[in-house]
């Protein structure tokens, strides 16, 4: 695409518009061009590149090992892929330290890969974070509930908002995140009623993952949605097809045709 043509991507201006009208928010994760392009073609307003790619690309236990240079090389690749959606872009662990690093990291996503923001996750400790890369012109992403990074932490992963002291506190980090210039708000494993009233306390979108269906949008990890993990995903994704065996099936296929010597199909060259 020339620098002139004007680019057919949605911005956190359609974003908002859609969330004024009432209008869900649909975003999945896409770690690569092939994905992408589907995903892109398939209807997805959104699309992040998440450091959950540490977990289904890379085979890590968690997103902790991801680096910098992982994302930005898979977002470089999403971005070949897609042509519509606007597509964000994790800061993993280890790049999100204080504002001016924080700032730095987020300048290197932006200007290498092309995507148009990115996300963090955590809460009050982040809005100065946010703060200082919305100042320098950044769309930022906020991400509270279930913050996979902080897994240690946390002691694990589980519903967050079951008591008053935890949902408090996710509604004053929504509320600051949200004056801080987040554009939306991804809700992870939050109670769907508190996720619900969140929503409706904020003027910016939430998008929720295993948050109920009461939020302005969802998102959820593409290998869950279609069936193509090798381990069992978290509990709230409900697979839409299974992958993972139309897989086996068509390579045991081609294992036993190859060893009885069968195939390929021959071929039929082109005559000149
Ligand atoms: N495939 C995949 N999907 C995801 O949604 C995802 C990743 N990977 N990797 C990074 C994080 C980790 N995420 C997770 C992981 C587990 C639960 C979870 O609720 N797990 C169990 C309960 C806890 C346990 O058994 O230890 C569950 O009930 O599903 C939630 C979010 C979300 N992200
Ligand atoms: C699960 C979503 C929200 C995410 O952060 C990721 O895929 O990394
Ligand atoms: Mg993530």
């Amino acid at each position: 695409m020339s620098a002139q043509t004007p680019s057919k991507r949605l911005t956190i201006r359609d974003i908002a518009a859609m969330r004024r009208r009432g209008e869900a928010v649909a975003m999945l994760t896409a770690y690569d061009a092939t994905m992408a392009a589907l995903v892109d073609m398939s209807g997805a307003d959104m699309i992040l590149i998440g450091d959950s790619l540490g977990n289904v690309v890379l085979g890590h236990e968690t997103t902790l090992p991801v680096t910098l240079d992982d994302m930005i090389r898979h977002a470089a690749a999403v971005k070949r892929g897609s042509q519509r959606a606007l597509l964000v872009c994790d800061l993993p662990f280890g790049a999100v330290i204080d504002p001016d690093t924080t700032l730095v990291n987020a300048m290197r996503v932006l200007k290498e890969t092309g995507v148009e923001a990115v996300k963090i996750e955590g809460g009050l400790a982040m809005v100065p974070l946010v703060e200082k890369l919305v100042n320098h012109g950044i769309a930022v992403v906020a991400h509270v509930g279930l913050t996979p990074q902080h897994v240690h932490q946390m002691g694990g992963y589980y519903i967050h908002g079951k008591d008053e002291t935890s949902a408090a506190r996710l509604r004053a980090e929504a509320l600051a995140l949200e004056g801080a210039g987040a554009f939306a708000i991804v809700l992870e494993c939050v109670t769907p009623a508190l996720a619900a009233e969140i929503t409706q306390s904020l003027t910016i979108p939430t998008i929720g993952i295993g948050s109920g269906k009461d939020c302005a949008g969802q998102v959820l990890v593409i290998n869950d949605l279609i069936g193509l993990n090798i381990t069992p995903p978290p509990s709230f994704a409900k697979p839409r097809a299974d992958v993972a065996s139309v897989i086996r099936t068509a390579v045991g296929e081609y294992v036993a045709e190859t060893k009885a010597k069968r195939g390929p199909v021959p071929l039929v060259l082109r005559a000149d």
